[in-house]
């Protein structure tokens, strides 16, 4: 169950029992954060889709596992243009790793986002990273962890799947919003998620399409609805990934 009670699928239970028993840094982080506005403006400023590229070796909804080094990954989705990366650092349910995280960052110049299941403000100093997503259907304070992320210099992205929880992200102060079109409940993807909840949300956030995006069709979908950015991972680290990310950026 979530902390709305609702049934969650068995690898969604798993993955919250694994970060229950994660513990934190042993010092509290400070981050001269890159700025993900002015990486967004970069990207619009020459053309491209601006894409958050996901280094995600393996996932729960994926069949095997990519082992290739992930600096070499994060390097060929910067060269098909990515404007930033996502960085997975779970690593029971998808391969990921801090470490992966701190070689990444000191090898690309673009921000990177801690991609994990972040439940308590100690869990924040585990690395450093410009932007940690924060997953409002696993926070009970939100509001407190917004703060506590931004105080340490991160620019947190709120991760929302239905209205109630846009609301208590705005309430909490989210600059940055992603509307996860997975249900994390039951792991279903449907973009009609985006498109249903992006018209309620304020027009000063930054918002981001997160999940599911396959083709170029679906970033003009995910665009067309008002998607600032998208965060896509499965369809990128399956093959080419520098051509990859380029086939949507070009979208
Ligand atoms: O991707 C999964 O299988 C998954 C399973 C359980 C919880 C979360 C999961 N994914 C997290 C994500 O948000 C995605 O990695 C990210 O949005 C990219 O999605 P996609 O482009 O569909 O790989």
């Amino acid at each position: 169950m979530d902390a709305n009670g609702e049934e969650l699928a068995p690898a969604v239970r798993s993955i919250l029992a694994a970060a229950r028993e994660r513990s934190g840094g042993e010092e509290r982080v400070s981050v001269d954060a890159r700025s993900f506005e002015d990486a967004l403006a970069a990207a619009e400023s020459d053309g491209r889709v601006p894409v958050i590229a996901e280094v995600k070796p393996t996932s729960p909804t994926t069949d095997g596992r990519r082992d290739d080094d992930p600096v070499a990954l994060a390097s060929a989705m910067v060269e098909g243009g990515a404007a930033a990366l996502s960085v997975l650092t779970e690593p029971a349910h998808f391969g990921g790793s801090p470490e992966s995280l701190a070689r990444i960052r000191a090898a690309v110049d673009v921000p990177v986002l801690r991609k994990d299941f972040i439940l308590t403000e100690a869990q924040l100093d585990l690395v450093e990273s410009d932007l940690v997503l924060l997953i409002a259907r696993f926070v009970d304070d939100l509001s407190g962890l917004v703060s506590a992320a931004e105080d340490r210099g991160f620019q947190p992205l709120v991760e929302v799947h239905t209205r109630a929880e846009l609301d208590r992200a705005v309430e909490a102060g989210a600059d940055l919003i992603g509307v996860n079109n997975r249900d994390l409940g039951k792991l279903e993807v449907d973009l009609g998620t985006f498109e249903s909840i992006a018209p309620h949300v304020p027009d000063d956030v930054t918002l981001i399409a997160e999940s599911g995006v396959g083709s170029a069709a679906d970033v003009r979908r995910m665009r067309s609805a008002g998607a600032d950015a998208l965060l896509i991972g499965s369809a990128i680290m399956d093959g080419d990934v520098t051509a990859n990310v380029r086939r949507f950026t070009t979208a």
